[in-house]
């Protein structure tokens, strides 16, 4: 279940957290830094889909660079030594955050800050023509009030194929009937999250599986500005758009981004302009799980900590 081993090049320093594919440790490299050292579980490395899955994070997340995506440093894909060091967040996940926030939420400001940082993730992905497929917040890391998207696991190049997943409380209509994914359902989980930051609750609840599965097809989630009058009307309307139930009706990340900006005072940077349509990507050769594969109707794909898990999100792992 843990993992001793050792990392060459990485003194390990403490546990920081234990996620269902890693260990995750705050270590110290060669260069005296201190990163998120991720050490696959010995289980993780003896089944195929979670090793791959592992392997393809550490690929895309070393391949990949934006100031909103968790930066990666070095790693190993597969075999016994495999490990992924990135960029250390001592405030912990978004999760994390609102957690000792609680019963408070993130003041507006905050929370708008927090979302066009995903946004411009988001943006800066779909531009490179890939999917995250797992936006949530136990997937944004925060530092001083800014936010950066993290576990590129099941992510890929929409050109390559690659398999639908997503975690029940964010995934989207389409995913739900094993449908391809595409940005829009990435745009679709940003939605969830928005509705939770700026409303203080999920747009959608149940009970298992099923009744998630069904609030996500067939219901509307109450207005944000009911929940949250003083909000921005075109943030409150660009939210709820991104919950539209058929991808086409959803803004685009980078629509999004721009709103966000706006409401804070603030204009779209340079870089983030390049990056909507002139991303240099070469893409990683696919294995496994991202070559294309027939669609079925669409299970969770992973294991998952917390309350939004990929495989069963009433299972708590930790
Ligand atoms: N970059 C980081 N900085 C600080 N803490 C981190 C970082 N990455 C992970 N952690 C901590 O480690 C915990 C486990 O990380 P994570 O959820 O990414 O594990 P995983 O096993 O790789 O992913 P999953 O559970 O989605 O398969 C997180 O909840 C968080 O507390």
């Amino acid at each position: 279940m843990t993992s001793d081993r050792s990392i060459p090049g990485y003194t390990l320093l403490h546990l920081l957290g234990r996620g269902d594919t890693s260990l995750v440790y705050l270590a110290r490299n060669s260069q005296d830094r201190e990163v998120a050292l991720k050490v696959p579980h010995e289980r993780t490395l003896a089944g195929r889909e979670a090793a791959e899955r592992f392997g393809n994070e550490v690929r895309l997340t070393l391949q990949v660079r934006h100031p909103q995506i968790v930066r990666g440093f070095a790693g190993t894909p597969f075999g016994p030594q495999a490990f992924l060091a990135v960029q250390y967040f001592p405030e912990g996940s978004l999760c994390d955050v609102l957690k000792r926030l609680a019963p408070c939420s993130l003041p507006l400001d905050a929370a708008l800050r927090v979302l066009a940082d995903v946004a411009s993730a988001l943006t800066y992905l779909h531009g490179l023509g890939a999917v995250h497929q797992d936006v949530k917040r136990q997937n944004v890391y925060v530092q001083e009030g800014r936010a950066a998207l993290g576990d590129l696991g099941s992510a890929y190049f929409t050109a390559q194929g690659g398999r639908a997943s997503g975690s029940p409380y964010y995934m989207a209509p389409e995913v739900y009937r094993g449908e391809s994914a595409g940005g829009a359902s990435d745009v679709y989980s940003f939605g969830v999250l928005a509705y939770e930051l700026l409303g203080g609750r999920r747009p959608f609840a149940g009970d298992s599986y099923e009744e998630l599965m069904a609030a996500h097809l067939n219901r509307f989630a109450p207005p944000l500005l009911s929940l949250r009058p003083e909000l921005p009307p075109a943030v409150a309307r660009l939210g709820e758009l991104a919950l539209a139930k058929r991808p086409a009706d959803r803004p685009t990340a980078a629509d999004i981004h721009r709103a966000l900006l706006a409401a804070l005072g603030e204009n779209l940077a340079e870089e983030d302009t390049a990056a909507l349509g002139t991303a240099d990507s070469t893409p990683v050769r696919q294995v496994g799980r991202h070559v294309p594969t027939p669609l079925v109707t669409a299970k969770p794909t992973g294991p998952e900590t917390g309350d939004a898990g990929r495989w069963n999100p009433f299972r708590r792992r930790k």
